[in-house]
């Protein structure tokens, strides 16, 4: 018997994390990371978890928009669901009413993304595996049902993202035991968030080269000659052959994106993350141009709001890493899709992750991506971010900076019911403590 779900639960879940500068960049400079948390109860007692990320303030109106939604949910079971995935896919995203709060960008597809996470991980579960090794294995044929070709068949249709996935069937089982052995390589961002102090910077530096770290991002774009000292600082701790990207967040127009990045190539970015507007595709298009003979690439997609935009992105050749996000774009059944589209123009995805929970739910997609999809890890890397790991009840596992995959059924983002108590906006403990925004 499937599970029937017969409830659906949304809390707003925030922790303060501007107390501390923590994930300020230069246009976010006081996230207090935040979560709209849902649960999905089935008759059976079977529970599946999922959530979408924000910044704090604000997170009320995604739980009303996942509150809006669960008339569409509650009373399916799972087998009626995932039978037709992409049919229910298009329930959430294509109701003749809500949409127009979207279509599928916002608010509303946010939630789309908590909602759908949460049946996910309930499918995941049921099977009794993580859901990287769900997807691994999966036939080519039920992965692209649950995919919405809708809107991206000029660019990749069934029948091709079917190729593409018996193609990567070839060592499919050879790159499991590798990851399972090895682990998917890391970058990390927390040693450089824009409001940390030079001291700071260097001691976070130093502690991650010790602990084996290679990859590190900085922010930058608040004030140039702050960038520059910040950016040489780091280069000349970590030396040449580390890697080292930087992320704007969406500060620059056009040109001050190219001059502002041309003056930062003295440290030798292998990126420049969100230089612009992240609906920007022509812009984006541009400062490619214009940096690529700097040997810089572009990067952006935490914004990027569905696989529409990401298909003009990669048509006009406006980036040169793909950067997926597990909670913005429509849960791993849009997340898919892109995966398969930035395979097929060859251009690598790194994650995006971070936040909270982010690197608990992306970890699974990447694995997938290598095992399953891209069968390369050159130019690639996941992104990791040292902070609120605790509040999960299977917390991300990094050895050596690298992602060991999964062990534990779901995908690993059912947090700690005593951290959800505590930090549930306004009335949880920690809210007493800390000055509400
Ligand atoms: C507000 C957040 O911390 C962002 O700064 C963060 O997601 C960042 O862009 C990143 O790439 O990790
Ligand atoms: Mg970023």
């Amino acid at each position: 018997m499937s599970p029937k779900i017969v409830r659906v639960s949304v809390r707003d879940v925030r922790f303060p994390t501007s107390l501390e500068q923590h994930g300020s960049d230069a246009m976010h400079t006081d996230p207090d990371y935040s979560a709209a948390y849902v649960v999905l109860e089935t008759d059976g007692g079977l529970r599946g978890f999922g959530l979408t990320f924000t910044l704090g303030k604000g997170t009320e109106i995604v739980v009303c928009a996942v509150q809006a939604m669960t008339g569409l949910v509650v009373g399916k079971s799972l087998e009626e669901i995932v039978r037709d995935f992409r049919g229910f896919y298009r329930l959430l995203t294509s109701d003749g009413q809500m949409r127009w709060l979207g279509p599928e960008k916002g608010v509303i597809h946010l939630a789309t993304a908590a909602l759908l996470n949460a049946v996910w991980d309930l499918w995941a579960r049921m099977e009794g595996k993580p859901l990287w090794k769900l997807l691994v294995d999966m036939s080519p044929e039920r992965l692209v049902s649950c995919i919405d070709f809708r809107y991206i068949t000029d660019v990749l249709t069934e029948e091709e993202a079917l190729e593409l996935l018996v193609k990567a069937q070839e060592g499919k089982r050879q790159r499991e035991e590798e990851m399972l052995r090895e682990g998917y390589p890391a970058y990390t961002t927390s040693c450089a968030w824009l409001g940390y102090s030079d001291q700071q910077l260097k001691q976070l530096c130093t502690d991650a080269l010790k602990g084996g770290w290679t990859k590190f991002k900085v922010k930058v774009g608040a004030d140039l000659d702050d960038d520059v000292r910040r950016c040489r600082l780091i280069r000349q701790m970590i030396g040449p052959d580390n890697t080292l990207m930087i992320d704007a967040n969406q500060r620059w127009d056009v040109s001050e994106a190219i001059s502002w990045v041309s003056n930062l190539a003295e440290v030798k970015p292998l990126w420049i993350e969100e230089p612009t507007s992240p609906d920007d595709i022509l812009g984006h298009a541009a400062i490619s141009k214009a940096l690529a003979p700097l040997g810089i690439g572009v990067a952006t997609g935490e914004q990027c709001h569905n696989r529409v935009m990401f298909k003009q992105f990669l048509q006009a050749g406006a980036l040169q890493f793909v950067q997926i996000d597990s909670c913005r774009l429509g849960s791993v059944n849009e997340n898919l899709a892109v995966l398969l589209m930035a395979h097929k123009f060859r251009v690598p995805v790194c994650p995006h992750a971070g936040g909270v929970g982010l690197c608990e739910l992306v970890q699974h997609l990447i694995l997938f991506d290598y095992i399953c999809v891209s069968a390369s890890l050159s130019n690639r890397m996941c992104e990791y971010v040292d902070h609120l790991h605790e509040h999960f009840v299977c917390p991300v596992v990094i050895h050596n900076a690298r992602y060991m995959p999964p062990k534990i059924p779901g995908y690993s983002c059912e947090m700690l019911e005593s951290s959800v108590k505590k930090h549930q906006y306004p009335d949880g403990d920690a809210w007493k403590l800390y000055p509400k925004k």
